[in-house]
């Protein structure tokens, strides 16, 4: 088990947070033993608590797979002259860490390193738990029984942990407090509650005498902590008052990590976490994963009555004075929907599996693929805001989020330090926070509340090794993290292409691809931001048509948002300019106006709707235009071919591989690649205005710089070349232009090269490039 300590504890004084103890190398000896299994033997009684002291008759053996030469079961383990059984109440600790732990022995088995190892039911002391929820009222040496369990090597026992009533604590140290030279000391602790750590809500007071006395009890022990700590969620308060309810259905169906009580008796062959699927770990009453339109509604905590002013969240309907304004502000790209139409089914099944993953403890790694402006981001963002209102609600646990984007950090390991100040509040070097967080998920922390990270423009984050991906990808798969990864790129393979095939598939993420959107879809996209504009300011087949140009080529959502947005900014300064013309016409309510009035009186008799102030087709066609020929546009298409072929070869590049950066060397290869297809599909009219002497290459044999031959003999009347020289130029001026951004003075081969200017913007400048065209570019 990776960050354990190995073998022998270390002879280190520890403390519990909060409850100081000393070591426990008396108890186990300075002597490196093997651990040995304890067997029950067949003449001795099943289940005598181990607690009381008694000593039974028992076989051993040092061997791991020699359970079958033994009938009775594994009831304890030896090192030494140490021994612990099942139902005893070990302390534990982990390397690298000031913690130690308390916990139950509930199973004895074979872990997933092959090592002896047992199953422990936690304790956790008050300093562990998290939120405002803390009680007051907490003893010195308080613990509070959990929910929570782990399989743990057995080389982490650090000893026994004696745990009492706060009675039976009096009446044996009436002084209050364990003698410093006493056997015991630091190992004592009082247990009057249970807690579920995630959701910080506890039992009422027990006495710890009453309700456990070994073993036998651990089963009903967890079902009453379960049903008390639950009782007070309301998600699951109506089931607490069903006679019916099954606590042990409910218990095993819940279970933290894999073990159900009385289900895992054999060390033969270690559970793992992958045997259980995440749906199959659903809870039975689990709520249903909300849909964006479900409108589901979200019972949030209503602790005052009333709003303070200075945060009273005013409606847009209240600020805009017009609907073109309101208009524009719900149509930009940066104002949050109420709902994602068209996104149903990837809200659910993003919003299903992280459900699963909080509630079950869990890491998982989810990969989101898809072209730009297909609401990736969005749809996470409105999925974790929906959890957030589930754990409010006290429907779900606890769990912290963080966003990690690639483009807004200048050096990928810096997602490290992100992480890290996410988790614990303290703010690390990024070499700091790698080596901190190995530690964190490499070791067992039964009250680790889940974290989910959105890693946002994944391509970003790529390193030369690929070490920050790869960490974020393998961190979730460690048995101990409950790290939750949603990682969202452009492309589908970037995984493999940088991870390698073997990697990425053993790292076995859950993926979700999100198609680009259709024109029916950019439509109810487009009309629902327009939802609550008065005055009917868009007319439908305005929308249509622009869904109709988006969908043609990209099926980008941000795209046609732009688009409807500037179309209404120009009805807007229509409105205006009509208003100035004509002193009745108030631009702020269209509708108002004489003539509007006649028309939706008599709609059938007006065919046309007065243009001025609305948008229309046309509206639509004069933003559009707009938008292809801003001077960047212009200055686009004024390039020189050879500028233009390179310019379209980066973006395909970029687009295929999903990553920003390229080489000029991958650039090239590109344009072959390009080339060659053009050249077995059409003839090529490739035309280098600068070239001086045409000669024929094959593009297919030529290699490097030389490849821009346009083609083979067959068609050496059409062939044109551009040399390389003028390739070369070109990527000088582009970045002189501050088009490309290139890796230093003169392009080689590996020099890196990425576009400095928006990649849609030289998609939209070449689109219609004839020349481009002929090359059999599809942009
Ligand atoms: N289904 C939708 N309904 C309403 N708005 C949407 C929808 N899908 C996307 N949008 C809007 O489109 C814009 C782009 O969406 P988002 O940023 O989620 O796309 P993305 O797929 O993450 O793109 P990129 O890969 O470029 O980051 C946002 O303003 C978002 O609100």
């Amino acid at each position: 088990m990776p960050g354990i300590v190995e073998g022998r504890p270390k002879r280190t004084a520890r403390y519990l947070p909060g409850i100081t103890r000393e070591d426990s190398d008396d108890e186990l000896g300075t002597d490196d033993h093997p651990w040995e299994w304890i067997y029950e033997d067949e003449s001795s009684e099943p289940g005598d608590a181990p607690q009381d002291g008694k000593k039974r008759k028992r076989t051993t053996t040092t061997t791991t797979t020699t359970t079958t030469t033994h009938n009775g079961e594994i009831i304890g383990a030896r090192m030494g002259s140490f021994e612990c059984y099942l139902g005893e109440t070990m302390l534990l600790k982990a390397e690298g860490s000031n913690e130690a732990w308390v916990g139950i022995i509930c199973d004895f088995q074979i872990d997933e390193d092959g090592e002896k190892a047992a199953n422990f039911m936690w304790f956790s002391s008050q300093q562990e738990i998290r939120s405002a929820k803390k009680r007051t009222d907490y003893l010195e040496n308080e613990l509070y029984l959990t929910t929570s369990f782990d399989v743990n090597s057995l080389t982490t026992i650090n000893g026994k942990a004696y745990v009492m009533s706060q009675a039976a604590f009096s009446k044996k140290y009436p002084g209050g407090k364990v003698s410093r030279k006493a056997k015991e000391f630091g190992k004592v602790f009082i247990c009057r509650r249970g807690c579920n750590t995630r959701t910080c809500t506890y039992t009422d007071e027990f006495i710890w005498e009453d309700i456990y006395h070994g073993k036998e009890d651990i089963e009903a022990l967890q079902e009453m902590i379960r049903r008390e700590t639950k009782a007070t969620r309301k998600a699951r308060a109506a089931k607490a008052d069903s006679p019916d309810r099954d606590y042990k259905a409910e218990a095993e169906a819940e279970q933290d990590g894999d073990y159900a009580p009385g289900l895992l008796r054999t060390p033969k062959k270690a559970r793992t976490k992958d045997a259980v699927t995440p749906s199959s770990r659903r809870k039975p009453g689990a709520s249903k994963p909300a849909t964006p339109s479900s409108h589901r509604r979200i019972l949030v905590k209503k602790h005052l009555e009333f709003t303070p002013l200075a945060t009273r969240f005013l409606s847009p309907l209240n600020v805009q004075s017009s609907p073109y304004q309101l208009a524009r502000t719900q149509l930009h790209v940066a104002s949050v929907p109420t709902s994602l139409p068209c996104r149903e089914s990837e809200f659910s099944l993003v919003y299903s599996h992280l459900e699963a993953a909080i509630t079950d403890g869990t890491g998982t790694c989810i990969y989101i693929s898809g072209t730009p402006g297909t609401g990736k981001t969005a749809t996470v963002r409105e999925v974790v805001s929906h959890l957030d209102a589930a754990v409010r609600a006290d429907e779900l646990d606890d769990f912290i989020f963080v966003e990690i984007n690639g483009m807004k950090i200048t050096d990928p390991h810096q997602s490290y330090s992100l992480l890290w100040e996410a988790l614990k509040g303290q703010r690390v070097s990024p070499a700091q926070a790698l080596d901190l967080l190995e530690r964190e998920f490499s070791h067992p922390s039964p009250r680790r509340v889940p974290c989910v990270v959105l890693m946002d423009e994944l391509d970003q984050l790529v390193t030369k090794n690929q070490g920050v991906m790869y960490n974020f990808f393998n961190w979730p798969g460690l048995r101990h993290s409950r790290l939750i990864v949603l990682a969202v790129a452009n492309t589908m393979d970037l995984p493999e292409r940088t991870l390698s095939n073997k990697i990425s598939s053993r790292l076995g993420l859950t993926r979700i691809t999100f198609p680009g959107y259709n024109h029916e879809q950019l439509m109810r996209i487009v009309q629902s931001r327009l939802e609550g504009v008065p005055g009917d300011i868009v007319d439908a087949d305005a929308i249509q048509f622009a869904a109709r140009k988006v969908a043609a080529v990209s099926g980008d959502a941000r795209r046609a948002l732009d688009i409807c947005r500037r179309a209404v900014e120009l009805a807007e300064a229509d409105a205006k300019a009509a208003a100035a013309n004509s002193p009745d016409e108030t631009p702020n309510t269209p509708s108002k106006t004489p003539a509007r009035k006649k028309e939706q009186e008599s709609p059938q008799k007006s065919k046309k709707k007065p243009s001025a102030g609305r948008v229309t087709i046309e509206t639509i066609r004069r933003a559009i235009s707009e938008a292809t020929s801003n001077p960047l546009q212009q200055y686009l298409r004024s390039l020189p071919f050879a500028s233009r072929l390179l310019l379209t070869a980066l973006s395909m590049r970029t687009q295929r591989t999903g990553l920003a950066e390229s080489t000029f060397g991958d650039v090239l290869e590109e344009m072959q690649r390009m080339l060659k297809l053009a050249g077995e599909s059409r003839p090529l009219t490739l035309l280098d205005r600068k070239a001086t002497a045409p000669a024929a290459v094959n593009p297919a044999t030529d290699s490097g710089l030389g490849l821009m031959g346009a083609s083979s003999s067959s068609r050496k009347n059409t062939s044109q070349i551009i040399r390389p020289a003028g390739l070369s130029m070109a990527a000088v001026d582009l970045t002189g232009a501050g088009i490309i951004n290139l890796e230093g003075q003169k392009p080689e081969r590996p020099s890196k090269m990425r576009l400095a200017v928006g990649d849609e913007e030289v998609r939209l400048a070449f689109r219609d490039d004839p020349e481009i065209k002929a090359v059999g570019v599809i942009l």
